[in-house]
């Protein structure tokens, strides 16, 4: 009865219009994607998907470790990945696991630049991603260990600036950060790289040849994707600090770790496994060239 009422809710377009302004309070991004499927699941037969297991948000309090194999020639690699969670009141736990870790998989939500956190309403969430990133990237406990960038959440991304969303509110309030969109011109390749990572619709036939403009991406959601690029890229080159440091930097700071970026969809598993396999190859050189074995 529940699920009837709540789909009847769904349905009304009030509900439909606070909907379309959730990015003024707090609902969790997996919301619609249940609620478009209540019919499906208030029938005594429903069996969760994978898909709909990816789409469930659980909340990383405690730091998990996660062992496991992958097989490289005949060898097989183990990793370790310690997943520690990104709420405020989480953050004061990573330095428990700086010690010893070869690479960080760094996770932006790229869609957030019109929300603000849970945790203190008054900040913007790309900026608060902007200045973690800056300390993490800047950290002198970090200074060997490399960065892998995952500029995720592409499809909401998408979904967001079809809706009409645009990155201008945050480039008019904090201009000194945010260079004005309007005048930004990714360049062909860079545009190329966020559509190669684009998810295609079972309907849309892939593209044969490489180009730098796809009929189901709107120009902007590239633009934007591209633009928060090179805010992070801007941070690795020192030409955006964010946060004062309380170690003064030499010059070859930097010179022993590396940041490489990626566009991600999380829930696309044909994405995420290009994705590792590309971040298997660095991290496992990263290692070989930490211990003077290349
Ligand atoms: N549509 C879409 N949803 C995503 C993507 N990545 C993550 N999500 C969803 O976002 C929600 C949060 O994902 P989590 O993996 O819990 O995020 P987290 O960064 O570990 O969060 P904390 O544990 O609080 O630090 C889940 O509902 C995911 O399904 C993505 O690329 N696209
Ligand atoms: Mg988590």
């Amino acid at each position: 009865e529940f699920l009837d009422h709540a789909e009847k809710l769904w349905n009304d377009p009030g509900v439909q219009a606070c909907y379309s302004r959730s990015h003024e309070y707090q609902l969790i991004d997996c919301a619609k994607y249940f609620l478009d499927k209540l019919h499906e699941i208030k029938s005594p037969a429903y069996i969760p998907s994978d898909q709909d297991i990816l789409r469930c948000r659980c909340m990383t309090t405690a730091i998990q470790h996660i062992e496991f194999e992958v097989p490289d020639g005949g060898n097989h690699i183990k990793f370790d990945v310690y997943d520690v969670g990104g709420q405020q009141g989480e953050r004061k736990k990573w330095i428990q696991v700086f010690d010893s870790v070869t690479a960080i998989l760094f996770v932006v939500d790229c869609s957030s630049f019109d929300q603000t956190l849970r945790e203190d309403p008054e900040k913007n969430r790309l900026l608060e991603a902007l200045e973690n990133f800056d300390q993490v990237w800047n950290n002198r406990f970090l200074k060997y260990v490399s960065v892998l960038l995952f500029i995720n959440k592409i499809d909401i991304l998408a979904e967001k600036i079809a809706r009409g969303r645009d990155i201008s509110e945050l480039t008019k309030k904090y201009p000194d950060i945010f260079p004005d969109f309007d005048k930004f011109n990714p360049s062909a390749s860079e545009k190329l790289q966020f559509l190669e990572a684009f998810p295609y619709q079972d309907t849309e036939p892939r593209k044969k040849s490489r180009t730098a403009s796809r009929s189901d991406v709107h120009p902007d959601t590239v633009k934007t994707a591209v633009y928060i690029k090179h805010l992070f890229m801007k941070i690795v080159k020192g030409e955006l600090n964010l946060k004062k440091r309380i170690t003064k930097q030499e010059r070859n700071w930097h010179d022993e770790h590396s940041c490489e970026y990626f566009y991600t969809c999380a829930i696309d598993t044909n994405n995420v496994q290009r994705v590792m396999n590309g971040c298997r190859t660095l991290i496992i050189q990263n290692h070989l060239r930490r211990f003077g074995i290349i």
